[in-house]
């Protein structure tokens, strides 16, 4: 049963797949490989929905397999030629094996298909070695809260500038305004039309936000303590994601693991659906940003396009760049004091 474990690739099997993914050159490789040609129609798509040590959750809609419609959660492991490439929450995979979704049961991702967006990170800004993280998120919901812990405006600027390269919608939900006045910190924000959400536990946008959650992926963000695990429970009642104080040294209050999931929040009635999905990504401690461009940053900053564009050309937009439009519209009062505090956000990134 070799086929059961991660590294096999023995068999020519699923040899057509290897036009898709990148294999090592195979000796074997001028026999004519027409005897046991693969039947495509074998392999079928799901989604994945968990990484736990090399093992994949893998969710296969109903109706996907004419042999089994039913729609049902496959474990499974990557074939070897994949075995350089990441596979994370949300890619579409290709499937074939032990399909049943029965418990001990093994499948094998054979393929991974063409992800429409990759949210990627770094370990800080200096590494450049990116590290996938969600594959095929639509939206991004940074979740921020108005105090304790005392909302960053630096944070929130990382995540955003993440969101635009990566080509994701972000949305922000301001918790805890219960605790203190959100305005003044989303006011640096406002140039940008990011759809903001505010929470309290009286206030609980939960309908508003089950409407923008129909139909699509989205990938949840935020600082330890500022209740989003609170809010995926009340979006996602079975998740069960662990909340409140954990004991740092013990880790001892959490009843889930700390990798990421994907989970489907349903949304009775909304427009777009009555399902989508929330991307929870817990312990991500850091959001470096080394693996994006200065142009991509520049990307997540729409509010200040314009005045970029007219730039010297190759203008770096530093403090101390000769003509920057930033200064020149900074000092005109073209940008007022939210304006320049965006600038000021910016050139730290730009560093
Ligand atoms: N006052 C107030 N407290 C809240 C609100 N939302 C969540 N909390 C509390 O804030 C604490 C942290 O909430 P969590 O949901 O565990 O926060 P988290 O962002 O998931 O944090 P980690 O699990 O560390 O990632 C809990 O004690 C919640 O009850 C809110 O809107 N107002
Ligand atoms: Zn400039």
């Amino acid at each position: 049963m070799s086929w059961l474990t991660d590294d096999s690739d023995s068999d020519d099997r699923y040899a057509d797949y290897g036009d898709r993914i990148r294999v090592r050159p195979n000796p074997k490789a001028n026999k004519p490989r027409t005897k046991r040609r693969p039947e495509h129609s074998e392999a079928i798509t799901g989604m994945v929905t968990g990484v736990d040590r090399g093992r994949y959750s893998v969710l296969v809609p109903a109706g996907v397999d004419p042999e089994d419609p039913s729609e049902r959660s496959v474990t499974a492991a990557r074939a070897r030629e994949l075995r350089r490439n990441p596979i994370v929450i949300g890619d579409r995979v290709h499937i074939v094996g032990n399909t049943s979704g029965e418990i001990g049961s093994l499948s094998r991702i054979v393929r991974i298909e063409d992800r429409s967006t990759l949210l990627r990170r770094s370990a800080d800004d200096s590494d450049r070695v990116e590290r996938v993280m969600v594959a095929n998120a639509d939206q991004m919901l940074i979740v921020v809260a108005a105090a304790n812990p005392e909302p960053r405006v630096r944070l929130v600027d990382r995540y955003l500038v993440a969101a635009y390269d990566a080509g994701i919608q972000p949305l922000i939900c301001i918790t805890k305004i219960d605790l203190a006045d959100p305005e003044p910190f989303l006011e640096h924000f406002s140039a940008l039309e990011v759809p903001v959400f505010r929470s309290s536990p009286e206030t609980w946008p939960l309908d508003e936000i089950r409407e923008t959650l129909a139909g699509k992926t989205t990938v949840f963000v935020g600082h330890s303590g500022v209740g989003k695990s609170t809010l995926i429970n009340a979006l996602v009642p079975e998740a069960y994601r662990a909340t409140g104080h954990v004991n740092e040294v013990t880790g001892r209050g959490r009843h889930t693991s700390s990798s990421s999931v994907a989970l489907r929040a349903e949304t009775p009635g909304a427009e777009a659906g009555e399902a989508g999905w929330v991307v929870d990504t817990p312990g991500v401690r850091s959001f470096g940003l080394g693996h994006v461009t200065s142009d991509g940053i520049l990307r997540g900053f729409t509010d200040l396009a314009e005045l970029i564009d007219s730039c010297p050309r190759g203008c770096t937009h530093h403090d101390d760049a000769p003509n920057c439009e930033l200064d020149a519209a900074i000092e005109s009062g073209v940008l007022d004091a939210t304006g320049a505090s965006r600038v000021e956000s910016l050139r730290r990134l730009l560093k």
